[in-house]
C-alpha cells in the first residue's frame, strides 16, 4: 500500500478520487520488477465526498486466491482515498482496524511519507511492525544533514507550502543561507515586499511573515533576483510570459503568476557565491511549475553539481523526479556518488532537521515503540487477521 498526491483537501475535509491518484503506475513498475501478478481490490465508494468507507469482505476472494498462489500480491488503492486514513475519530479508528486485519506483519518503507495517518503511523499499534531497508537508510544518512559541515545552505521550494512552511522558522536558525522557490518564495515575496502575486492566498501570508521578520537581522535567505511571470498556467507561450525583477517591486503592485526562477538568479552573485563555497547543500526544490518552466530547476542543479567539494543532499518526491528528468547522466553518477546522497522525502527531511531527531519523527517512534510490544500485541491481534503478510 501506499498514497499518492494529497486527494485530501485538509481545509475542505473532501476526497477527490480521479485516475492520476491511482496506483496504478506503482502496480506496472512493481509487476514489471517483480515478475509477478498484483491486484488492486475495488471497494465501493460513497457519493459524499468522503472516499472509500470500508476495506468491505470482498478482499477475502483475493486473499484466498493469494493463498492458493493465483497471484502474487494484493496493492490496495491510494491510501488517501480512505475515509479513516487521515481523520482523527471514529473513521480512523475502523480503517486501521480493517487495515491490520488484512496482514500480520507491517513494514513502513516510506521515509516521504512523515505525517503520521492510519497507515503510516496508527497501523503499527496493530501488528509487529518494522523498519524497511530503505526506510533505514535514509534515516542513518540523514544524521549527515544534521551535523553539516559548514557552511550549511539549504534550497527549498516546490509546492506543498503548508507542510514546509512551518519547518522552515526552525530550519532557518540552524542553516548558514537559506535559498527559496516555488509557491514558498512567491508568499515570502508577498509577504516582505507587499506585492500581489495572482494565486497566493492572503492567509497562506500571514504564515510567511514570521519568516520575514526572522531574516530582519540576520540575512540568511539569499534572494533570488530574476523570476519568471506567466499569464496563464497552461501553457508557455511566446509574449505571455516575462523576467521580473524583485528590485522593481512596489508595495501593492499585482503580477500574473510567478512560475520560475530565470536561470540568471543562479549566475550572479549572491547566489552564485553562497552556492559555490557551501560545503554541505540540501535541497527540497523544484524551482518552477513543471513541466512547462523547468529552466531554473535545471540551472540550479548544474550550478550546485560545479561545487565539486560540497556533500550534497536532494530529497523530495518530485525533486528527485525532476533531477532524473532533467539531468538523467547527473542522476545516475549521483546515485554511487560519495558527494550525493538522495532521499525519497524531502518534507521528512525538513521535519527531521525541525525536530533535531531522526528518531523523533512520529512514524519511526511508532516503530520504535511497538517493536518492543510486539510479540505482546501480535499474539493479543492475532484474531483479527484474516491474511498473509504485508
Ligand atoms: N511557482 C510555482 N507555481 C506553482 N507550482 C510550482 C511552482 N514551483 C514549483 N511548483 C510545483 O511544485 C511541485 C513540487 O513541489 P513539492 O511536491 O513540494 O516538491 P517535492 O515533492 O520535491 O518535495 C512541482 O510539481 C512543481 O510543478
Ligand atoms: O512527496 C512527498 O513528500 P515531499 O514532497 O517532501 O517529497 C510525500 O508524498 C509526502 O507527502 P505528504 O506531505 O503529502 O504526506
Amino acid at each position: 500500500m501506499t498514497h499518492i498526491g494529497r486527494p485530501y483537501d485538509k481545509k475542505s475535509k473532501k476526497i477527490t478520487i480521479k485516475k492520476d491518484d491511482s496506483v496504478d503506475a506503482v502496480v506496472a513498475y512493481l509487476q514489471h520488477k517483480l515478475r509477478i501478478r498484483f491486484v488492486v481490490p475495488q471497494f465501493y465508494v460513497g457519493n459524499d465526498d468522503h472516499g472509500i468507507h470500508d476495506i468491505d469482505t470482498s478482499i477475502n476472494w483475493l486473499i484466498q486466491d493469494l493463498r492458493s498462489r493465483k497471484i502474487g500480491g494484493i496493492y490496495l488503492p491510494n491510501t488517501r482515498w480512505f475515509a479513516g486514513e487521515e481523520d482523527k475519530a471514529e473513521n480512523l479508528q475502523r480503517f486501521v482496524v480493517q487495515l491490520a486485519g488484512l496482514a500480520d506483519v507491517y513494514v513502513n518503507d516510506a521515509f516521504g511519507s512523515w505525517q503520521p495517518h492510519a497507515s503510516t503511523y496508527h497501523i503499527a499499534k496493530y501488528l509487529p511492525s518494522y523498519a524497511g531497508l530503505c526506510l533505514q537508510d535514509e534515516l542513518y544518512h540523514v544524521k549527515s544533514v544534521l551535523q553539516p559541515t559548514r557552511p550549511f545552505v539549504a534550497i527549498v521550494a516546490g509546492a506543498k507550502y503548508d507542510t514546509k512552511i512551518g519547518p522552515l522558522t526552525e530550519i532557518y536558525k540552524k542553516v548558514d543561507h537559506l535559498i527559496l522557490g516555488g509557491v514558498i518564495y512567491n508568499t515570502y515575496l508577498c509577504a516582505k515586499y507587499g506585492v500581489k502575486i495572482k494565486g497566493v492566498q492572503e492567509s497562506d501570508i500571514e504564515l510567511a511573515r514570521g519568516l520575514v521578520e526572522q531574516d530582519r537581522t540576520e540575512r540568511k535567505i539569499v534572494e533570488l533576483p530574476f523570476l519568471v511571470e506567466s499569464d496563464t498556467l497552461e501553457e508557455r507561450e511566446e509574449g505571455r510570459y516575462r523576467t521580473i525583477n524583485i528590485e522593481d517591486f512596489a508595495a501593492g503592485t499585482e503580477y500574473n503568476y510567478v512560475v520560475d526562477i530565470d536561470p540568471l538568479s543562479f549566475e550572479v552573485d549572491p547566489c552564485k557565491g553562497v552556492l559555490s563555497s557551501a560545503k554541505t547543500i540540501f535541497v527540497n526544490a523544484v524551482m518552477g511549475l513543471m513541466p512547462l518552466f523547468w529552466h531554473g530547476t535545471s540551472k540550479m542543479d548544474a550550478v550546485i553539481d560545479q561545487n565539486i567539494s560540497a556533500q550534497k543532499f536532494l530529497g523530495g518526491g518530485d525533486t528527485l523526479q525532476e533531477f532524473k528528468s532533467l539531468h538523467p547522466k547527473l542522476y545516475h553518477e549521483a546515485l554511487h556518488s560519495p558527494k550525493y546522497y538522495l532521499f525519497t522525502g524531502g518534507g521528512t527531511v525538513l521535519k527531521v532537521i525541525e525536530e533535531g531527531d531522526p528518531y523523533g519523527l512520529e512514524i519511526v517512534k511508532a516503530l520504535i515503540e511497538n517493536k518492543a510490544s510486539s510479540q505482546h500485541d501480535y499474539k493479543n491481534h492475532h484474531h483479527y487477521s484474516n491474511g498473509h503478510a504485508c
